[in-house]
């Protein structure tokens, strides 16, 4: 089913798409639903049915949040269900939001943090696949996002494979948004961006191919701040904001995450649904078919537009050395991550 336009039942009226939020006693969780309800995802004909999937310390929040649904009574939201068992959560969903996730604590090793994040991302895997709708899109949010949605994909094995994307939008925006800000430019002159590789401090923002108006970017930032300091804001713009706030990020995290799915399923943002050569691109991670390099079966974020409610990889890029190597060594990251949950026999 593609959504590119409101569904109908034998009535006429449109049917709802369900959304399923884990962890959706959680921030993200909290800033995304409300927008979600209001028509930010789909537009604003588009009715929607949340689930809600917690585990049972989270309930309570999930529980407040959807008394606070039915307050805004909003015209688009047809259902809330909570739910503690992830076949129920997962239940004919169209749309899953994986955000809920196992944080790294104080003197955790990573190879805890990846297997505490299997014992939720394989299960919930097995679930989307057993219970979710034929349609199924899954963007997975928490961290480490591409590895835990390595794992879900890798525990579905009945769903498409390019169904499972994780979240780089966040980092795409911030990229748009701090080169817009440091060239005194808006952000709608700005195309052409692209992150590559991992949801970590060793993405490789680019700017090779991104414009300002009708300038190359790093004509007009220059490649010694374009090519250097550049890199290192985007790519620590999350340990930023929790200096600065106290806290990771939360709303732009959401808005993001908003992004993501509607371009998925609406068409890539002012592309009109395009696949001309012109059109503008977003980033997201992706399953990889060995486009630039990237291994098969890494989830890797690459450049891409929606076109018929399928992403599409932007072919024919010239990557030049310096790119070569900061694509090279952040999907190496994804590499090793893979390895690891391959020996934990995650995967
Ligand atoms: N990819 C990105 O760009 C990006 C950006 C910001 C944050 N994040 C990540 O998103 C995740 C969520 O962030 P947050 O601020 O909402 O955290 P949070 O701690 O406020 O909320 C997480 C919620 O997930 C729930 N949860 C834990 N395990 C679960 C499970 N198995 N099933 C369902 N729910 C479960 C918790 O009970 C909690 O309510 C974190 O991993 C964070 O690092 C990713
Ligand atoms: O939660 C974090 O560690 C940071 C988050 O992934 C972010 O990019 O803001």
């Amino acid at each position: 089913m593609t959504m590119t336009a409101p569904q109908q039942n034998h009535r006429g009226q449109a049917t709802p798409i369900t959304v399923t939020i884990t962890g959706a006693g959680g921030q993200i969780g909290y800033a995304a639903m409300f927008r979600i309800a209001s028509g930010a995802m789909f537009g604003p004909d588009q009715p929607v049915a949340l689930r809600l999937l917690e585990i049972p310390q989270g309930v309570k929040g999930a529980e407040g949040a959807a008394l606070e649904l039915t307050d805004c009574a909003f015209p688009l939201l047809t259902s809330v269900d909570i739910a503690t068992e992830p076949a129920q959560g997962f239940d004919g969903a169209n749309v899953a939001l994986l955000i809920g996730s196992r944080p790294r604590t104080a003197g955790m090793e990573r190879a805890d943090l990846l297997a505490a994040n299997g014992a939720i991302f394989g299960p919930q895997g097995r679930a989307i696949n057993d219970h979710a709708a034929d349609d199924v899109r899954v963007l997975v949010v928490g961290n480490p996002a591409n590895t835990n949605a390595l794992i879900a994909q890798r525990n579905a094995p009945d769903v498409p494979a390019e169904r499972f994307t994780a979240l780089t939008r966040l980092d795409h925006n911030r990229a748009v948004g701090l080169l817009a800000e440091h060239a005194g430019a808006a952000v709608a002159e700005v195309s052409g961006v692209t992150i590559w590789g991992n949801h970590s401090t060793t993405q490789y923002p680019d700017l090779s191919h991104a414009r300002i108006g009708d300038r190359a970017a790093l004509d007009v930032v220059g490649a010694d701040w374009g090519r250097g300091a550049y890199i290192d804001r985007v790519a620590n713009r999350g340990a930023e904001i929790i200096e600065v706030r106290g806290g990771s990020s939360v709303a732009s995290a959401a808005n993001a995450a908003i992004d993501h799915v509607r371009d998925w399923v609406l068409g890539t943002a002012g592309s009109g649904g395009g696949s001309d050569d012109a059109a503008p691109w977003t980033s997201v991670s992706l399953y990889s078919t060995g486009a630039y390099g990237v291994p098969d079966g890494l989830i890797a974020s690459v450049p891409a537009r929606s076109v018929g409610g399928q992403w599409q990889v932007v072919e024919g890029l010239e990557i030049d050395e310096f790119s070569r190597s900061r694509i090279d060594a952040s999907v190496a990251e994804l590499a090793a991550e893979r390895d690891q949950v391959s020996e934990l026999g995650l995967i």
